[in-house]
């Protein structure tokens, strides 16, 4: 069957509408498709030229079908793109096509790869502090542009920023694309409340409020500006509980007390403790991270008082993105540094009583003891390698694998790292093992587990992180699947509520709840005490060492090993692997029911919170759970999380 297109005259001028749409040729007349540079949860981008020219384009075809010609206009990408006027750092749309089974196609401009590729390929080399300035500079001035012009994006993050190296330079261009949650500033709220990738979505999305504005790209700029420097994400969240814990650790909690027990946090706001009892949540209480502390010169000046600036609890104090190019970082003089600055973080002392244990975190430590046998390229320079082989006809681009210069002789040549499941290889540059992320957490679970299996040999049952027995927590807000889990989990337990402001017997969490293990009757108990028994008497202890020391080897393969054998002969495996399926959506993407992939965050986080072994340990949960599957256990970057891509 011939399929025709339709397409909109030039995007040049913008603010043309859909109606203009001609009838033209079939897509494959008019462009070559080279190759798929990019896979989201709403389209696939592919690399192509146009046949008439060499001009190289990317084309992101929507996966879901438009009902009708009309129904692309309700779309929020084309909604935004149509009224976005151009801007240098903002992804330049050349035309959009649909083609007769109505199948979108957006034209525009190609960029060689997104930041978070950028960053991958850095192999932990970090960039320079002008580099990161100029990177985080384009980015703030896209988002001026994009906030200027009515609209806020709602789902920054490093995969939706596009990247080319300047030839002959190491400066980059880089340019904000996506726009598929891109809203009206002006449009009456309440906003979907569940938008934005977890690492990089701002508490207030976090927390459910509903009346958000520019602020949520700010705070996830601010998200990006630390991983561009440190090379890794501030705040990893395994779910939206870990996620909240995870920046109160290095904000501190939002009150007052919290804030005055430190330096430099996240700053109070008085709206979370609304948000917190209307969801049934308790914040834990933890001091600030003095953000300047952790970093050594020149990055604990301007640069980490802009973190500061970005990442504050309260949306009204962030700065815009015009003050955010006033500040300190950006208005300094260069900085001269003949090698690239690395961003290295020394041990912080103790901040208040309140902190049990204040973290070393040391950036350093998960770089060393991963090998690396990838190289991107000898000189360094990607731009004119990439054009250079795109020119001479090559349709795909084969990562280069050289011998290590150390290796012996007579030794096996080094098998390339498996990339993560999640996300395909980059076409451009070598994807680098996914390193797992080293946050402060990490190490205060070690405590608390050991703490923990001290607490659950005398006392006999677990504690609950953060959910009141009235409630059902964050996992309340989700679909009646979960609803259903989490009624059960509840009426099949026996919740007892106990306060402990002692978080040297319980470390970590103020207000804690206990639950039996012996009274909960369904999977997620069985799973539970199957899996902490160890924890609760005294041989257990041992096991929660052995993994503690192999954490802090940070030996990631033989820590994988010892989790998989500890888990062999579990006869709840087939439970865990269900439990790991559910969580991640699968069960009901195979039943076809998950097609718009609504909620998976707040799917797992529901599951999570009805089988509570993975909120308390997730260190020791999820990756024991995910390393079963063959997956990694760590939190994965592919959860963006969005109900619909049209208007409503
Ligand atoms: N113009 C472009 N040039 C080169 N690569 C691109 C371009 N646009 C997108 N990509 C690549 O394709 C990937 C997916 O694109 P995009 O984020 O637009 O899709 P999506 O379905 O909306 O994704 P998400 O899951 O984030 O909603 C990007 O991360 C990027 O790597």
């Amino acid at each position: 069957m011939k399929k025709y297109l339709w397409r909109t005259p030039s995007m040049a001028n913008h603010g043309r509408s859909l109606k203009e749409v001609m009838k033209c040729t079939t897509i494959d007349d008019v462009f070559s498709i080279v190759q798929k540079v990019g896979d989201g949860t709403f389209g696939s981008v592919h690399l192509a030229t146009r046949k008439d020219s060499t001009k190289v384009v990317a084309i992101k075809s929507m996966k879901k079908k438009l009902v009708k010609i009309s129904d692309a206009a309700r779309l929020r990408e084309v909604h935004s793109l149509l009224h976005l006027s151009e801007h240098e750092n903002i992804v330049n749309i050349f035309d959009l096509y649909i083609d007769q089974p109505f199948c979108l196609h957006i034209v525009m401009e190609f960029l060689e790869c997104n930041l978070f590729q950028l960053i991958n390929s850095r192999r932990g080399k970090p960039f320079s502090y002008n580099t990161v300035r100029d990177i985080m500079s384009q980015i703030f001035q896209g988002i001026g542009h994009i906030h200027a012009n009515g609209f806020f994006h709602r789902d920054m993050k490093p995969e939706n920023i596009l990247v080319s190296p300047v030839e002959n330079s190491d400066a980059y261009k880089v340019k904000i694309a996506d726009f598929g949650l891109a809203r009206e500033i002006h449009s009456s709220p309440p906003y979907t409340e569940y938008v934005s990738t977890r690492w990089y979505r701002a508490p207030e999305l976090l927390l459910r409020d509903s009346c958000y504005s520019c602020p949520v790209d700010i705070y996830a700029a601010g998200c990006m500006a630390f991983e561009v420097a440190t090379l890794q994400p501030i705040f990893p969240g395994m779910d939206d509980v870990d996620q909240l814990y995870k920046i109160c650790e290095i904000l501190g909690s939002p009150d007052e007390e919290s804030q005055n027990m430190g330096f430099g946090g996240g700053g109070t706001w008085k709206q979370a403790e609304k948000l917190t009892r209307e969801l049934g949540i308790i914040l834990p209480r933890l001091a600030p991270l003095n953000l300047r502390e952790l970093f050594s010169s020149p990055w604990n000046g301007a640069f980490a008082s802009m973190l500061t600036e970005l990442l504050q609890w309260n949306p009204d104090v962030r700065p815009n993105a015009r003050k955010c190019l006033e500040l300190d970082f950006f208005s300094a003089e260069e900085v001269k540094v003949e090698k690239p600055t690395e961003v290295k973080t020394k041990q912080v002392g103790k901040v208040s009583e309140a902190q049990v244990s204040i973290p070393t975190y040391s950036f350093q430590n998960i770089f060393t003891k991963v090998t690396l046998p990838y190289v991107a390229d000898k000189t360094g320079t990607r731009s004119s390698k990439l054009y250079q082989k795109f020119h001479k006809g090559i349709t795909g681009f084969k990562r280069t694998f050289q011998k290590s210069n150390k290796q012996k002789k007579g030794t096996k040549t080094p098998q390339p790292i498996s990339t993560p499941v999640d996300r395909p290889p980059s076409p451009f540059f070598p994807v680098l093992p996914q390193i797992r992320p080293s946050t402060p957490l990490n190490l205060k679970l070690r405590n608390y587990m050991l703490s923990s299996a001290e607490y659950n040999a005398t006392n006999k049952s677990m504690p609950m992180f953060m959910e009141t027995s009235q409630s059902a927590g964050l996992s309340q807000l989700n679909d009646k699947e979960n609803r259903q889990i989490r009624r059960k989990s509840t009426d099949a337990s026996s919740l007892k509520h106990f306060t402990s402001g002692a978080r040297k017997s319980v470390p970590s969490y103020s207000d804690v709840e206990t639950i039996s293990p012996t009274t909960l009757n369904d999977k997620s108990a069985t799973l539970r005490s199957s899996k902490f028994s160890g924890l609760s008497n005294g041989s257990s202890r041992s096991t929660a060492q052995t993994y503690s020391v192999l954490l802090d080897s940070a030996d990631w393969e033989q820590t994988s090993l010892w989790e998989k054998s500890s888990l062999k002969g579990n006869s709840d495996a087939q439970v865990t692997k269900r439990s790991l399926k559910s969580f991640k959506g699968e069960e009901a993407d195979e039943k076809g029911e998950n097609d718009s992939k609504p909620d998976l965050g707040l799917r797992k986080s529901s599951i999570l919170s009805s089988n509570i072994l993975e909120h308390d340990f997730p260190d020791f949960g999820v990756t024991s759970l995910a390393d079963t599957l063959g997956v990694p256990g760590l939190p994965t970057r592919s959860d963006s999380h969005v109900t619909s891509q049209t208007i409503s």
